[in-house]
């Protein structure tokens, strides 16, 4: 059909609404429909929500890095046009703080599957039907997998000559906190490509700068508020238009 609505996610929900079971029972309830739409939500916005915020946090806390992310941003964007997708190329340290905020904040700290058949895992034996967790806040803060995992050092996805590492090289394997396999985020693509323009339109414009009246606490994850995404604590910050007039 030539009406977008006519296809889409609301007009796949409704059919499979109306759909019968071997009883003759339609079983794809309201509950199903609202888990599906919560789940939508939850997962795109809160993840995105959550790393914003840890973002303009660490921004705040390290005017250095902030000062270098500038500085990429007005030699290869400019302070005339605004950042577009196509950018991302030659911005490799927006693209490198983008990656290492998620490795560090490591927000959805949990992927929960089963299996679908006996198998064995690192040598132990998995029956069928068994809930695996995969905890990519260990995988991402791990002592042997990457060096002082609590510091935040975004030239750890950077080659020696400031390029990005490539997406083949072990650096950003070990990075996975959009999942892997056949049930990984369907929105990394997209969530990684706004993250970029919000955090380049934003650093374009603006300083990120702490309150003028307190200091802020340095970003640790650890301190974040725990739970299936987890959320930093509530914090104020300054933004400063930055003097682009020349
Ligand atoms: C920083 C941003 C995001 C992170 C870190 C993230 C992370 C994840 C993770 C870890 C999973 C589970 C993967 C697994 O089970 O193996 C997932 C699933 C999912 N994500 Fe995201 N996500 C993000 C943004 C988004 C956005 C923007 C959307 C939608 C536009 C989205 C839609 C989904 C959906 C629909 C699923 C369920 C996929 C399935 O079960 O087959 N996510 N995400």
């Amino acid at each position: 059909s030539e009406n977008p609505e006519d296809n889409g996610m609301y007009q796949s929900l409704k059919k499979v609404l109306e759909e019968k079971d071997e009883t003759d029972h339609c079983w794809f309830k309201d509950d199903n429909l609202w888990g599906i739409i919560i789940n939508i939500f939850g997962g795109a916005y809160l993840t995105t929500r959550g790393t914003i915020m840890s973002m303009l946090h660490i921004l705040a806390k390290r005017p250095d890095v902030q000062k270098s992310l500038q500085t990429e941003i007005d030699n290869v964007i400019g302070d005339v046009r605004e950042p577009e997708i196509r950018d991302r190329q030659q911005c490799p340290l927006v693209e490198a703080f983008v990656l290492e905020t998620l490795r560090y904040i490591s927000h959805t700290p949990l992927a929960m599957h089963s299996t679908r058949e006996a198998t064995s895992i690192a040598g132990y034996h998995v029956e069928k039907n068994t809930p695996v967790l995969a905890c990519f806040w260990s995988m991402h803060h791990s002592d042997t997998e990457w060096e002082d995992p609590f510091l935040f050092k975004p030239e750890r996805f950077l080659e020696q000559d400031g390029s990005l590492k490539p997406a083949s090289d072990p650096v950003r394997k070990r990075f996975l906190l959009f999942g892997t396999g056949r049930r990984s985020c369907p929105g990394e693509v997209f969530a990684k490509s706004r993250l970029f323009l919000l955090l380049s339109t934003l650093l374009q414009k603006f300083n990120v700068m702490e309150p003028e009246d307190h200091s802020l606490p340095e970003f640790d994850p650890r301190e974040m508020d725990s739970g299936l995404i987890m959320q930093p604590k509530p914090f104020k910050i300054r933004f400063e238009c930055r003097n682009i007039i020349k």
